[in-house]
């Protein structure tokens, strides 16, 4: 297997069949929905909250709401399907989130997508999970994770789940690597490219995007949808607090296995940073849009399949040259 990451490729272009990047369509499929952009918030606390997962679903975003405020998510499912809109939750594998889920299905609150969000999601928890959801809430489409293994996503998508999501430690907040020796931090995008190749249903690359172009390359390597934390922490819309010194303001950002997320010092993988503050989301994701356009007149189509088929080059770590965004 060769190992490298988003900074070790580089995709080759193909010759341009569009008189504009503005024909190139970005749109991309999960389970019965279609979406404007193949990239979705992570389902953490200072990334999305209600109030922008109603904006997202509005504007034809994929979301998926965190699970961190476990006594809201029937009441949100219910608010969602009275707006019409797609309902999209996280779960744990706790025993109370059996309970959760049953207690959905008896009051016939059917979400269109559950995230069943653990660290090591390649677990007999998880498995027994996605075979709960799938009994109770047969119509809901599940996805599954968090993993880093062919092995995994075979037997997550054997056990029913609709989708996998792949990363155990790439993120910017994550210590998972520092604390534990484990994961695909450092070749995230080679695990990508590895799961996929054993994955029948979509696969997610979750974790370590620092950049847009490294979303045309998840797409590139296996990747349906992508994960995104830090390049969307920050901004007016994302619920991190907003910190000013000396003038300049910040938005903090931490992680869900964080002493912060935790409340305790307990099993702690993540940290929490400050980052500079970004402005409006809807800028980002439109910047994001038109570079995936341009990323998809560079592979010589018009749709996001066209990037799937690219070929490309290992440039190990030079692509820089030793300047950063
Ligand atoms: N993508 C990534 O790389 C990572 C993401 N995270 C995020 O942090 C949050 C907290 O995750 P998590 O700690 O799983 O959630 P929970 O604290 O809800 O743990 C879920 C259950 O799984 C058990 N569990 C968790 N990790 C392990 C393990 N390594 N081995 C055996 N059992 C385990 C827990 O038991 P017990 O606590 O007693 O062990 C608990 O019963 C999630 O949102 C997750 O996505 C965290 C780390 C890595
Ligand atoms: N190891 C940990 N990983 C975490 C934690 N909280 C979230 N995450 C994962 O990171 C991605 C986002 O990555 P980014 O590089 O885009 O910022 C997120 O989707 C989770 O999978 C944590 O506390 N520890």
């Amino acid at each position: 297997m060769k190992i490298f990451d988003y900074e070790d490729i580089q995709l080759i272009p193909n010759k341009c069949i569009v008189s504009s990047r503005s024909e190139c369509d970005t749109r991309v499929t999960l389970g019965n929905h279609q979406f404007k952009m193949p990239v979705v918030p992570a389902n953490m606390q200072t990334i999305v909250d209600e109030k922008l997962a109603i904006w997202l679903a509005e504007q034809g975003y994929f979301y998926i709401m965190h699970r961190f405020e476990p006594n809201r998510r029937a009441t949100f499912i219910k608010e969602m399907s009275d707006k019409n809109l797609i309902s999209s939750i996280s779960v744990g594998v706790k025993k109370e989130e059996y309970c959760f889920v049953t207690e959905l299905a008896a009051n016939d609150l059917v979400p269109d997508y559950v995230t069943i969000d653990i660290a090591h999601g390649h677990a007999n928890s998880v498995i027994e999970m996605i075979q709960h959801i799938k009994k109770e809430l047969p119509t809901t489409f599940v996805i599954a994770g968090n993993v880093g293994t062919p092995e995994a996503v075979r037997e997550l998508e054997n056990a029913g789940a609709d989708a996998t999501k792949v990363g155990i430690g790439p993120g910017k907040v994550c210590i998972t690597k520092l604390k534990t020796g484990f994961g695909t931090g450092g070749w995230q995008l080679a695990a990508v490219h590895h799961c996929s190749k054993a994955a029948r249903k979509p696969l997610i690359a979750d974790g370590g995007i620092r950049t847009h172009g490294d979303i045309a390359k998840s797409l590139r390597f296996g990747a349906t949808m992508v994960m995104i934390g830090s390049l969307f922490a920050g901004h007016d819309e994302s619920p991190g607090e907003l910190i000013e010194e000396d003038g300049v303001k910040m938005k903090e950002y931490f992680g869900s296995a964080s002493e912060y997320q935790k409340g305790e010092r307990k099993n702690v993988e993540g940290k929490k940073m400050l980052l500079p503050y970004k402005g409006s989301l809807a800028d980002t994701l439109k910047e994001m849009e038109q570079d995936l356009q341009s990323a998809i007149s560079y592979a010589g189509g018009t749709d996001i399949e066209a990037i799937r088929k690219v070929d490309y080059v290992i440039v190990k770590n030079s692509i820089f040259n030793g300047d950063r965004i």
